[in-house]
């Protein structure tokens, strides 16, 4: 044997999981033809625990159901001022109080900081350790501005933005955003892992 280690054969190509078609447009953006990858839809429980873990507990639950290589990813809202909640729960927040709601959080809070972050696993099939790939970007609550067709993006204003994620055109949030910062490290994973699919992923 010489030279680098043979990439690693996959059955068929990465599947990307998630039930929110927002998250899975962003995706398609920002890996564009980098990464060969299909999707599917569907609703994952939403767990409990640290964000790492859940992220990788998706990545196995998915990788059984697709019988195959999967990437999947969770995403955060952390404030500040309440030690990093709602973080993981921040989907539960939004849909029972609003994006008013969650500016009421912090009312009796004077720092308006939080940050988002995206976890991505990867498991490249059932029963396979899952990798993760984090992305963070830090910013603060506001009163909501923009349009209102992606989660909490009108209720957060990226550091160095005068705009929030909502009013900023979607090919710069994408280059700034947790989801994009992540994906950078998924695309860098990808290139150096070269990993070959077997029958061009028609299998
Ligand atoms: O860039 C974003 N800008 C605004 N809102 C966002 C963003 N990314 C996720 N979100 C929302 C969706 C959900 O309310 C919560 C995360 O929960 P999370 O479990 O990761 O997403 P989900 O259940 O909608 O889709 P999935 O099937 O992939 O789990 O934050
Ligand atoms: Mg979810």
């Amino acid at each position: 044997m010489s030279g680098a280690a043979a990439a690693r054969v996959l059955p068929k190509a990465v599947t990307f999981v998630t039930g929110n078609a927002k998250k899975l447009e962003e995706v398609r953006a920002i890996l564009g033809s980098s990464i060969p990858f299909q999707s599917l839809k569907l609703d994952l429980p939403e767990l409990q625990g640290e964000p790492e873990d859940i992220s990788k507990e998706k990545a196995r639950m998915a990788a059984s159901q697709v019988n195959g290589p999967v990437l999947v990813e969770d995403t955060c809202l952390c404030f500040n001022a309440l030690k990093g909640l709602p973080g993981p729960y921040i989907k539960w927040f939004l849909e029972k109080i609003g994006h008013e709601g969650l500016n009421n959080l912090l009312l009796a809070y004077e720092d308006k900081s939080a940050f988002a972050t995206c976890i991505f696993s990867l498991a490249l099939g059932p029963g396979e350790e899952p990798i993760t790939f984090i992305g963070k970007t830090a910013g603060k609550i506001v009163p909501a501005r923009g349009p209102t067709d992606f989660g909490w993006d009108p209720v957060f204003q990226p550091d160095g933005f005068e705009q929030t994620y909502a009013e900023i055109p979607k090919s710069v949030k994408n280059q700034i955003s947790h989801r994009g910062k992540a994906l950078a490290l998924v695309k860098e994973h990808f290139a150096a892992a070269n990993y070959k699919v077997q029958n061009d992923g028609l299998a």
